[in-house]
């Protein structure tokens, strides 16, 4: 539409006959939409002998700036271009070519009327001015986390520009992100809620997928090397940009598999299992390609059966009957990604055709090759499903609802775990979902290591998500938390009492039901707070 605009302006020109007999010639030489100003170049025309020419100095050509929304518009001299008022109006300057160019700037006014946020978008980009932007970029160091948090925005997609979008987010770099959070005061007044965020690493629109990957799982693929349990998550609104950064960048319904970070986490697989400092370990790799829906598991590997996930004597926790296949190549992975990726549940929603509507999990795990095939090293790639759906409520649809509450379930109970990770904590609270559940090993013990990337969808109606997964991100409320340590403390006391007997079956339903109960409004609590 901005771009339609000037072009059909620039170039428009307009004869004016004066009843004195002069005629006037203007056109438009250029248009700035944003700024909405027109630079006009008029003068007086004088036809002598059917040639044009300049009479006199007064009827030389002048340029003048003309602003919308300013009720009456106004010619200044090129010379000193600013905005016109009343009083510097020119007596030369035929009243016709005002109304012209009044239409003209009408014509921008209503331009900017079709950008509702004009305003904002112009705010946003003087203060982008004053930043100073560093991006990430290849050459910096890449620090060891224990768990690594980091944030990656998309650029704006064709639907958010064709609907004049504006873009709320920025990211200075050195791990900061900043929300420009589009408000009004009660006088109407339009203003700017700033909000900075701070995070290990900070990816900009620009990032590519190998980049990403470098700063977030390359350093969990040496780990696994070392004996380490490590995990990734993708985490985000739908249409954020997970399955772009774990599954590979979409060239329209193709996705490129090589380049996302599943695929570039099984190269590196490789090229370490034939390095001479691993050599000596004797290990092999082995995939599972697994996704979580609605707390079931299904295994994408074996035409999505359903598994299930059994907690042992020992305290492990097996999902029965996986499929783990041994894998020498990583065309072989990649292969394997793409067949298990067709037949993950999806659907479509407003911001996606091609919303994942559940959690997928790719695993790829050493085995020494020994008799016993020990674990060696787990390293587990998690596309998470789309996190607004945690705080759709407002269906009635049985199916909507039970996949929201589930989705609420497991996002609170990964980060419930994540915290207690990071925390140091004895207890990690992984039975309060499947998805925690089947990730036990990566949340227990020393050895465990984690990266969690959010995405973010840049555009002014995504803000209030964007807030969302930011906040989920970011240090959090400690006195909320503590309350969902505290019911999560209790599901795992009713475990246990019912393991050793001292609660029986109903007992313990009745109990972690009246709990689950609570912790459920509690999740729907923290959600609609934007915890
Ligand atoms: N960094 C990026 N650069 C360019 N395009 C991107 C980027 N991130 C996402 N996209 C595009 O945005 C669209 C949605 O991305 P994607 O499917 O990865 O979202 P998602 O977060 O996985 O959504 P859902 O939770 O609904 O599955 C895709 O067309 C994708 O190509």
């Amino acid at each position: 539409m901005e771009t339609s605009l000037s072009r059909l302006l620039v170039g428009l020109s307009v004869q004016i006959s004066r009843s004195d007999g002069r005629v006037h010639l203007a056109t438009v030489k250029s248009v700035d939409t944003v700024k909405s100003t027109v630079m006009v170049e008029w003068h007086e025309r004088n036809i002598c002998r059917g040639k044009e020419v300049i009479a006199s100095r007064s009827q030389a050509r002048q340029t003048c700036l003309f602003q919308a929304p300013a009720p009456v518009i106004a010619p200044v001299p090129a010379s000193e271009p600013s905005r016109g008022s009343l009083e510097t109006v020119q007596p030369d300057v035929p009243s016709q070519v005002l109304f012209t160019f009044f239409f003209v700037s009408f014509s921008l006014k209503f331009g900017e009327a079709s950008r509702p946020n004009q305003k904002f978008y112009e705010m946003i980009q003087n203060f982008r001015e004053t930043l100073e932007i560093i991006p990430i970029s290849t050459t910096d160091l890449i620090e060891p986390h224990r768990i690594c948090v980091c944030v990656r925005k998309r650029p704006l997609n064709k639907q958010e520009i064709n609907r004049k979008e504006i873009d709320v987010v920025s990211v200075p770099g050195n791990g900061s992100l900043l929300v420009h959070e589009p408000k009004q005061k009660v006088d109407l007044t339009k203003y700017l809620d700033n909000q900075v965020f701070h995070f290990d690493y900070s990816f900009d629109e620009t990032t590519t997928n190998d980049l990403v990957y470098k700063f977030t799982a390359k350093p969990l693929v040496q780990s696994i090397f070392e004996g380490c349990m490590a995990t990734c998550f993708a985490y985000g609104q739908t249409g954020s940009g997970k399955t772009h950064t774990m599954g590979g960048d979409f060239t329209g319904k193709q996705q490129n598999s090589a380049k996302g970070v599943y695929a570039l986490a099984a190269q590196d697989v490789f090229t370490y299992l034939n390095h001479r400092r691993y050599n000596s370990l004797d290990l092999s790799a082995y995939v599972s390609f697994f996704e979580i829906y609605n707390g079931k598991v299904y295994d994408l590997l074996n035409k999505k059966a359903k598994l299930r996930v059994l907690e042992d004597d020992r305290q492990q926790v097996q999902v029965v009957g996986l499929e783990e296949v041994y894998v020498t190549t990583a065309e072989e992975v990649i292969r394997m990604i793409q067949a298990g990726s067709a037949c993950r549940t999806s659907g479509q929603t407003s911001a996606n055709a091609n919303s994942s509507r559940s959690h997928a999990v790719l695993q790829i795990v050493l085995r020494r090759n020994d008799r016993a095939t020990t674990l060696h090293g787990k390293f587990s790639l998690v596309d998470l499903a789309g996190n607004e759906r945690g705080t759709d409520v407002s269906s009635n649809d049985r199916s909507t609802l039970v996949e929201t509450a589930e989705i609420n379930r497991s996002l609170l109970a990964l980060k419930e775990c994540i915290r207690s990770l990071g925390k140091n904590s004895d207890h990690i609270p992984f039975r309060m979902s499947t998805l925690t559940k089947v990730l036990r090993d990566s949340f227990i013990g020393e050895k465990s290591r984690t990266c969690m990337i959010a995405m973010v969808s840049p555009g002014m109606s995504s803000c209030e998500y964007t807030m969302n997964t930011l906040r989920y991100e970011s240090v959090v409320d400690t006195n909320v938390y503590d309350a969902i340590s505290q019911v999560a403390d209790l599901e795992e006391k009713i475990y246990v009492e019912f393991q050793v007997g001292f609660l029986n079956l109903p007992q313990a339903m009745m109990t972690s039901k009246k709990w689950l109960c609570k912790s459920s409004h509690f999740y729907h609590f923290c959600l609609s707070e934007g915890k």
